[in-house]
């Protein structure tokens, strides 16, 4: 279990598997950068952004997937820390931001799909559900799509969303954090913000 997390009354939580821009996303968000070393799966603890006058703290946690180097029992423990993390402290979590890269996420997803396999992304999409954390996919890397309204309505298919993506703005939030373009993940997230009374939290968003 991860036991680096200050100990704030609310949170925004951000999960993805490795590579995604999480780091990038964060960085973005907060105007702070945090040492990740540079090659996939390097983020093993969460980055708590600690912001103790608000009683808030913004976190990024570790990476899933494939990590070069990494063995799979670990790969493993890492999957049971998340989501140890966030049945933990669900009650704190106003906004759950899960990450994917928008140029690779419906072929990994439909790789991963099968009669005993559950992708990822759409694993932990529900999951979140299952512990009512309001959640919004940062749909990342955007600059390396093309056909933007025909990914995006692939994704809602696959997360069990009916298309067109555009009737789930407050859900799906198409950004491209390299370049600094995530005013539809905040617009999203002041959206959930706001229906639980913290407007307050606007600021950060
Ligand atoms: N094209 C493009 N690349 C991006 C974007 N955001 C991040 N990247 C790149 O994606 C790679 C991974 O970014 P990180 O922010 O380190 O990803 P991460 O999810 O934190 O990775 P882990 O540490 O493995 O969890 C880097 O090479 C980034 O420059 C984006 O909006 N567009």
């Amino acid at each position: 279990m991860f036991e680096t997390r200050p100990d704030r009354e609310a949170e925004v939580a951000l999960v993805g598997r490795s590579n995604v821009g999480k780091s990038t996303l964060m960085r973005e968000l907060t105007g702070h950068s945090f040492d990740t070393g540079g090659s996939p799966g390097v983020t093993r603890e969460p980055n708590h952004y600690d912001w103790a006058p608000e009683d808030f703290v913004i976190t990024d946690l570790p990476g899933f997937g494939f990590m070069s180097g990494v063995h799979e029992d670990h790969r493993e423990q890492i999957k049971t820390d998340i989501v140890h993390y966030l049945e933990e402290y669900a009650d704190n979590i106003l906004v759950a931001v899960l990450v994917v890269d928008g140029k690779s996420v419906i072929d990994i997803i439909d790789r991963h799909s099968g009669p005993d396999e559950i992708p990822y992304d759409v694993e932990m999409f529900h999951f979140l559900r299952e512990l009512d954390v309001p959640t919004v996919v940062a749909v990342n890397k955007m600059d390396k799509v093309d056909d933007t309204d025909e990914r995006l309505n692939e994704l809602c298919d696959r997360l069990g969303l009916l298309p067109p993506w555009k009737q789930w703005q407050e859900t799906i939030a198409p950004i491209t954090a390299k370049r600094g373009q995530i005013d539809s993940l905040n617009e999203a997230v002041r959206e959930h913000l706001h229906e639980q009374n913290r407007d307050d939290l606007f600021k950060f968003f």
